[in-house]
Formats: C-alpha cells, sequence, structure tokens
C-alpha cells in the first residue's frame, strides 16, 4: 500500500487530464486522490487496467460517478448494471454497428457538405474563431437524421427550431449535471425539478421519440409494410426490440417505451460532445499540421476523390491514411481523459488490497502518452505511427473509447462519422493557422469533454486543381 498518496484534488487548475499526468509523473502507476468527498485510484499502467477490465464480476461502472446521471436517464445503459445490463445492451450493441449505420452514409456526408457550403464557400479570408460552435451544430444535424430521420436545415422551421433547442438543452443540462457528481443527491433532485428549460425541452423530445416509437410499432403490425427498412435508428431499435420479442416468444416488449426513450436520450448525449469535441480538435490540429493535409489530399487524390467528385462508403474503406489521422486524433486529443470502475466485492491486484466500492480512475490519457507504451514519441501528433511502428499498441495503452463489458457501444457509429467527416472536409477545404492574426494556441476547456480553447483557422475551399500544393 506504500503506492497510494492521498491528493487533495484542486478542481479548477487546467484540465484533469494535465493534472493526472502531473501526479503520474511523481506518484507512478498508481496513487490515490480525494475527489470531492470519496477517494478515487488512478491507475495508468497496463497490468492493472487488464485486471480491472477483464473482470466483470467484480469491477462494474461507478454507482457514484453516475448517480446523478441516474436521476435523468433512469433506465439508461449508464445507469444500469447487471441483468438489466445485459438485457439493454441486447438492444442497444448491434444499434451502432456498421450494418446498422451504412445506409446513413450519404445522409452524413450531406450535412458536412452543408456545413462546408454555409461556413467557407465565400471564400473571404474570415479568421474562423467559433468552430467548436458550428462542430456541434453539424452533430446536432447528423443525430437528428440519424436518430430521429428529421433533417434539422429542411424539416419546417417551426418543428425544427423547437426540436434543435430541445436537443441543446437535454445535452447541456445532462452534461451539467453529470458534471455536478459530488452534489449532495436531494439538491440535485430538487435542481432537477425546478430546472423548467430541461423539463420543457425533455418534454418535447419525449413527444418525438414516442411518436417515432408509435409509428414503428404501427408499421410493423402491418405485416405488408414490415419489408421496408426501419428509417431511423429509433425505429431500428423498436424493430431490434419487437423481433427479440417474438424470438424469446415473449408477450412483453424487451424495452417499455419509457427505456427506450431513454437510451434515445443517453445515445444523444453520449454521442454528441464526444464526437464534435473530436472534429473541433480536428480543426485545430489540422491548422498546425500542414504536411499530414497534404498527404490526406494525396491520398483521396490517388483514390480519385477530387472535390467535386461523390465519395461512397467503398472509397472511405480504401483510405489507409486517414484511419490513421483519425487514430491518432483520438489518441492524442484529450477527449474523454479517463474511465471509472468500481469495485463490487473485495478483490486483490498484485499485492493491493481492494474493498468492495473502492473507485478506479483508468487514466487513459496517460496511458495515451506513456512512452513506455508507444515506438514513436507520443508526446506528438504522428499518424504514421499507426502505419507501422505503433499499429499495435500493448493492449489497454490505446483506449478512446474505454474497455470491458462497459466500453463505448457507439465506437462503430463515432469511427464512422470521423471518417466520413475527415475524408469529406479534407476532399474539399484546406485549413490553415491564422498566424500572427489571432489566437490559435489551442489550449484546453474542461467539460465532460475536453476541447480546446483558442481555435483561429482561415479555410479555404479547394478546386480540383490545387490539391496538393
Ligand atoms: C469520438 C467519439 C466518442 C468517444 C471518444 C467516446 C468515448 C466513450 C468512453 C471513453 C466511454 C466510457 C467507456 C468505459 O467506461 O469503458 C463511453 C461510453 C459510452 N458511449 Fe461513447 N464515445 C464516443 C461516441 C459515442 C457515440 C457516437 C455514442 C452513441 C451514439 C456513444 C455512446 C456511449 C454510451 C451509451 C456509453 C455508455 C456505455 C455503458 O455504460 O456501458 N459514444 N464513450
Amino acid at each position: 500500500m506504500s503506492l497510494f498518496y492521498s491528493i487533495i484534488w484542486t478542481a479548477g487548475r487546467g484540465a484533469f487530464h494535465e493534472a493526472i499526468a502531473r501526479l503520474k509523473l511523481k506518484y507512478g502507476d498508481l496513487f490515490a486522490i480525494q475527489l470531492g468527498r470519496g477517494r478515487v485510484t488512478v491507475v495508468s499502467c497496463t497490468d492493472y487496467i487488464r485486471h480491472i477490465l477483464t473482470d466483470r464480476n467484480t469491477y462494474e461502472i461507478s454507482e457514484t460517478t453516475n448517480r446523478n446521471f441516474k436521476l435523468i436517464f433512469p433506465t439508461a445503459l449508464l445507469a444500469i448494471r447487471g441483468d438489466d445490463f445485459k438485457r439493454h445492451s441486447r438492444i442497444m450493441l448491434p444499434m451502432y454497428r456498421k450494418n446498422k449505420t451504412l445506409p446513413f452514409f450519404d445522409k452524413i456526408v450531406l450535412c458536412i457538405d452543408r456545413f462546408v457550403e454555409k461556413e467557407f464557400s465565400c471564400q473571404d479570408r474570415r479568421i474562423h474563431t467559433d468552430l467548436v460552435v458550428k462542430c456541434q451544430h453539424v452533430l446536432l444535424n447528423i443525430i437528428a437524421i440519424i436518430g430521429f430521420d428529421y433533417d434539422l436545415e429542411i424539416g419546417s422551421p417551426m418543428d425544427g427550431d423547437a426540436l434543435r433547442r430541445a436537443f441543446n438543452d437535454v445535452i447541456k443540462c445532462a452534461n451539467h449535471f453529470a458534471l455536478m457528481a459530488g452534489m449532495p443527491l436531494w439538491i440535485a433532485r430538487m435542481r432537477l425539478a425546478i430546472d423548467f428549460k430541461f423539463q420543457r425541452a425533455l418534454r418535447i423530445l419525449q413527444h418525438y421519440v414516442i411518436c417515432i416509437i408509435d409509428k414503428e410499432q404501427k408499421r410493423q403490425r402491418d405485416e405488408q409494410q414490415t419489408l421496408t427498412k426501419p428509417k431511423s435508428l429509433i425505429a431500428s431499435m423498436v424493430t431490434a426490440a419487437e423481433n427479440d420479442r417474438l424470438e424469446m416468444g415473449s408477450s412483453k416488449a424487451l424495452l417499455s417505451t419509457s427505456e427506450l426513450f431513454d437510451e434515445v436520450s443517453l445515445s444523444m448525449v453520449a454521442g454528441f460532445e464526444t464526437t464534435s469535441t473530436a472534429l473541433s480538435w480536428f480543426f485545430f490540429l489540422m491548422s498546425k499540421h500542414l504536411d499530414v493535409q497534404v498527404k490526406i489530399k494525396e491520398e483521396l487524390h490517388y483514390h480519385g476523390l477530387t472535390p467535386s467528385a461523390t465519395i461512397t462508403p467503398d472509397d472511405l474503406d480504401a483510405l489507409v491514411y486517414v484511419e490513421c489521422v483519425m487514430k491518432e486524433l483520438l489518441r492524442y486529443a484529450p477527449i474523454a481523459a479517463a474511465i471509472v470502475r468500481q469495485a463490487t466485492r473485495d478483490d486483490i491486484i498484485n499485492d493491493i488490497i481492494v474493498r468492495k466500492g473502492d473507485i478506479f480512475l483508468i487514466a487513459t490519457q496517460n496511458m495515451h502518452r506513456d512512452p513506455r507504451y508507444w515506438k514513436i514519441d507520443p508526446t506528438k501528433f504522428i499518424p504514421e505511427r499507426f502505419l507501422d511502428e505503433d499499429k499495435h499498441p500493448p493492449p489497454y495503452a490505446y483506449m478512446p473509447f474505454g474497455g470491458g463489458h462497459r466500453a463505448c457501444i457507439g465506437q462503430d457509429l463515432a469511427l464512422f462519422e470521423l471518417k466520413i467527416a475527415i475524408a469529406r472536409l479534407m476532399q474539399r477545404i484546406t485549413i490553415e493557422d491564422a498566424g500572427n492574426e489571432a489566437n490559435n494556441s489551442g489550449g484546453f476547456i474542461q467539460r465532460i469533454t475536453c476541447f480546446p480553447k483558442h481555435v483561429a483557422v482561415r479555410v479555404y475551399m479547394d478546386s480540383n486543381t490545387n490539391l496538393t500544393t
């Protein structure tokens, strides 16, 4: 136990991953910090992480850290464990796999194209300092189309605006709330009850989700129409739950309407900020690495993906370097710097005694930057590492989506969205550091995810002739 130190966590001093990295330098791979009223053990080496993530009977997601979240969406994956988790994950895990998301390829491309046209086509040498917000806007459009089959850009202005605001408010409030994990439960409950904006947004969202669920259930009852595929992810969830019920010969749906609603809401919250944060890091990092942009453009050009060419799912599969850029982005940018587990019974990790209820914070960002696990300098942004030297990092050294049985269920969708976004953006635009004219120094803003603080870039539309200049 001599490796353990108790340290008072002083929040507000920079980003979370920076603080955890500093503490690792000082105290090593295993140390304890005081977070709120509880003690949390921070883990930063593969041996301990393997032990924790492979023993699903002893280590679960933490009840303490997810407590507030439970108040908002009580039956969503993040709030449940055990048999309930198994029942939900039967429906939810396959939901974001490639076969389910592939049909949305063209719609995601369309959202990126609209973004490019709207923000960058006027070629006025403007310096863009609001790309974090703009990336959130794009992701909201993508979520609405994939999840709800609703086009926020061309839907009726009344519906579109109401739904957009409801999305925004639910996501903002859920994030805000989850951040206040140390708050006494009764205060959290009270705050939630008097948050009228959130309650209103939730009602609007509920209305849309329940309409889709009803419509889908009706469609399924009409035998003639069951041959057509569900048009949105919510509709797919309803179909999957119904098919599962039929297979099991049960009279009750596997997931009730309110459970489906909680899952839809969780997916929105979990999938929105993470992916939009990744996209804003992409803009920042590309502005600092023109050489990487040139290489992406060379690869696109090699595959005939000129600025005016259409892009297909097969093209996407062929883009090896783009894949490396995406992996490196998820390694280098501190989007989600850690994951949390709690011991559900006593245990021993090597010579460390673990008591039931102990909380472990697995510092994934520390792993991403640990020179023991990476052959090429991990402090540098070098996508080529994934072509060769660091193609296969040791297990548990690279975990942008967490690991074990509670790993991110949306990772395939996130990778799909990001790869389309990177390829399509690089097909059409070049991103440039604004230099001395504005502050493009990066830095961090820590919320649930950590996004770049100062982004100031110019964006140029590519013509078919200036691809690799
Ligand atoms: C770049 C994008 C994303 C990143 C970096 C990311 C990262 C993560 C991480 C680190 C976790 C915790 C895993 C663990 O504890 O081991 C997680 C959980 C989760 N993510 Fe993601 N995520 C992303 C996108 C998405 C998307 C697009 C969705 C859904 C549409 C999603 C849905 C979820 C859900 C539902 C969980 C909770 C799983 C559970 O409790 O079992 N995520 N994500």
